[in-house]
């Protein structure tokens, strides 16, 4: 079998993860994680507890300070006080799940096609050796307006388009409101990371949705990663629980709160920041009892704008740590396929020790 395997997508993966977990199948080898890169899994949340933050309190001094140091530690924390209803969460989870358990045919109208990033599908395979996820998604570009492509907004349910509309433009807002204050609790002007994102700014929803695993051991629901966007903000299932982040080494499980959104850092704004923000390894376990879903909103910045340190963060002690870039998105898929870390290729050389 594996002589057979080509590149080309679709074919390498005989059956969907829909369909192999529907029978109960055994996972096959390319969802498998090789050697015992599998980490711990210690549940260590006690020792390292993901920061609480009251984003309707960070005009105060204190809760900026709370941001500062989240941010600059771990990389994430859970938003409350951001203004939406738990009604209103519970029904973003609602039109995710519904759309979820549409009968196969049905979702295959929205899919992916090959080389696109839009659209319903499993995992885009870009080499032999890529371990896959166990999940599925759905992937749209919400903003800016113009870059819709409302043929893969499902139709059913019918309140599907206007949920995710509503859900757009509050997370944008409360987006550019944590922006403003990340910039305040460094204390620089207020728009030195907003401005860099331009009037512009991508926005991409990307709903999971993880069945469940009969090895839970071996297999994950999302491999580790970073991800590429400036920030990202992500409605958690309310129950089942799944996300990890990797905090000195550990594997840490991140609670569901119901009524919180969970914010981390991306890869572009730990550029912005020149390394004081920290964009954190993730991952997803899988589980044999329960199906967990979630929806991602990554906020990245206008892709034709150079965006980079900011300038009165870098010093003599705190050298510039990234050059100006443009088109993240394309340098991180080019290194996904690849192979190779992102944010490694934009580090400016360290040439202090060869002096
Ligand atoms: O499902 C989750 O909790 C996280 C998903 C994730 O990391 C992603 O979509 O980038
Ligand atoms: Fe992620």
């Amino acid at each position: 079998m594996a002589s057979n395997l080509k590149v080309s997508e679709e074919k390498s993966v005989p059956k969907s993860v829909q369909e192999m977990s529907m029978n109960g199948d055994e996972p096959p080898s390319q969802y498998l994680v090789k050697g015992n890169s599998f980490g711990s899994v210690m549940d260590s949340s006690i020792l390292i507890p993901i920061p609480i933050i009251d984003v309707s309190l960070l005009s105060s001094e204190c809760e900026l300070e709370k941001l500062r140091s989240a941010l600059s530690s771990v990389g994430c924390f859970q938003a409350i006080g951001h203004g939406m209803s738990d009604s209103f969460l519970d029904k973003v989870r609602e039109v995710a799940k519904h759309f979820f358990a549409l009968p196969e045919e049905e979702k295959q109208k929205y899919a992916r096609a090959v080389n696109e990033s839009e659209g319903y599908g499993n995992d885009r395979i870009v080499s032999e050796k890529q371990v896959l996820d166990w999940s599925y998604r759905l992937t749209l570009h919400v903003l800016p307006k113009a870059k819709r492509r409302l043929f893969l907004w499902p139709k059913d349910p019918s309140d599907f388009s206007e949920t995710l509309e509503e859900f757009t433009t509050t997370v944008k807002s409360m987006m550019d409101h944590l922006l403003r204050s990340m910039a305040r609790s460094l204390n620089l002007e207020e728009g030195s990371f907003l401005d860099q994102f331009g009037g512009q700014s991508l926005m991409m929803a990307r709903f999971n949705f993880y069945p469940r695993c009969s090895r839970p051991d071996l297999v994950l629901g999302v491999k580790p990663h970073t991800d590429r966007s400036g920030i990202t903000v992500l409605l958690q299932d309310k129950e089942v629980e799944g996300l990890q982040v990797l905090v000195d080494d550990k594997w840490i499980n991140v609670p569901t709160i119901p009524e919180a959104l969970l914010v981390n850092i991306g890869d572009q704004m730990q550029i912005m920041s020149n390394g004081i923000f920290k964009s954190i390894l993730h991952r997803v376990v899988t589980n044999t009892e329960n199906l967990r879903m979630s929806v991602a909103m990554f906020n990245e910045p206008e892709p034709e704008n150079e965006i980079g340190p900011v300038e009165s963060l870098t010093d003599e002690t705190r050298p510039r740590l990234y050059r100006n870039v443009k088109n993240y998105g394309v340098i991180n898929y080019k290194c996904y396929q690849e192979g190779k870390i992102a944010l490694e290729t934009v580090k400016i050389a360290d040439t202090s020790h060869h002096k």
